[in-house]
């Protein structure tokens, strides 16, 4: 499997997201309730630093109820709270906002005690391309979009909105690099579109999705994804490889064009027409 990144857009994008982080109280991280733990990146810790992180799982419409259950129940015993967000609806939005709300209250507590007049907590959305960032902060914004302002020293124009009295939100998401160092988890950022400046081959990752789909399936009985790909395309998934899959239906439905059946069945997943999928479950 091959995916090419571009290095330097990397390192640009890695100094953004520092420049940005160093302006904020608070960290909205959003990642992709399909694969929430490759939409992590492991120096987003050392990155945030002491500030306070709210944890978003987005596209939380993707996966099934009983996946969406299982990954709460896991991040909580890691002494996490996790916010699962439909972006593109709005759903759980508000809860987002509140605990960016209640993170103020404790930043403006401390500033009290230091003798320090309270101000809006000032917060960012990251997290890696595509998983929903710029939906989420059009949610978080609503109607009530009232000004903006540029702050000096940063050579970008970062503006900042205000949520409400409390917040205030940097208008640019950050968007975090991609690891370079996981080709299995490269592969699922491209089955989920969330992968930034990158090269693939459509027929690789498609038939890798075809392989997860399976496995899955046979992980977390009940999610019926396998069975949802036999009924729209015709062949089984369970009785072949991935590729091989991927030839079979380019052979019944495209005259043999490999590349237009593997780019269907990519857009067929991505636009959710497969059902709710999760290609990831908490590890045991
Ligand atoms: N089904 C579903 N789609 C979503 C959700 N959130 C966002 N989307 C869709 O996903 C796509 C990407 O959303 P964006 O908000 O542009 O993502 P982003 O992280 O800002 O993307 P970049 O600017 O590329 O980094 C859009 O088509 C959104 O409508 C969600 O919760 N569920």
């Amino acid at each position: 499997m091959t995916i090419q990144w571009y290095p330097g857009h990397i390192a640009k994008a890695e100094r953004q997201l520092k420049e940005q982080l160093k302006l904020v109280d608070v960290v909205l991280e959003v990642r992709d309730a399909r694969i929430p733990l490759t939409t992590h990146h492991p120096q987003v810790q050392e990155w945030v630093g002491s500030k306070e992180r709210v944890l978003v799982i987005n596209r939380v419409d993707t996966i099934p109820k009983l996946v969406e259950n299982e990954w709460r129940t896991w991040f909580e015993e890691r002494g996490e709270t996790p916010y699962f967000t439909n972006a593109q609806q709005g759903d759980g939005v508000r809860a987002v906002a509140q605990a960016a709300k209640s993170v103020s209250d404790r930043v403006n507590r401390r500033r009290r005690d230091r003798g320090m007049r309270p101000r809006p907590v000032r917060a960012v959305v990251i997290g890696f391309p595509n998983v929903g960032k710029s939906a989420l902060i059009n949610r978080l914004l609503g109607r009530r979009v009232v000004e903006s302002a540029r702050r000096p020293g940063v050579t970008r124009q970062l503006r900042w909105v205000k949520i409400s009295k409390e917040l205030e939100l940097l208008d640019a998401p950050g968007v975090i690099p991609t690891k370079l160092d996981d080709p299995q988890g490269a592969v699922k950022l491209a089955i989920c579109d969330d992968i930034g400046d990158a090269a693939y081959e459509n027929l690789l990752v498609a038939a890798e999705l075809v392989e997860l789909i399976c496995f899955m399936d046979d992980s977390f009985p009940g999610m019926g994804a396998a069975q949802t790909l036999k009924s729209r395309y015709d062949p089984d998934p369970f009785a072949s490889s991935g590729e091989q899959y991927i030839h079979a239906i380019a052979a019944s439905r495209y005259q043999g064009d490999v590349e237009r059946a593997a780019r269907q069945l990519l857009n067929d997943f991505r636009k959710g027409l497969l059902g709710a999928i999760a290609l990831e479950l908490p590890p045991i």
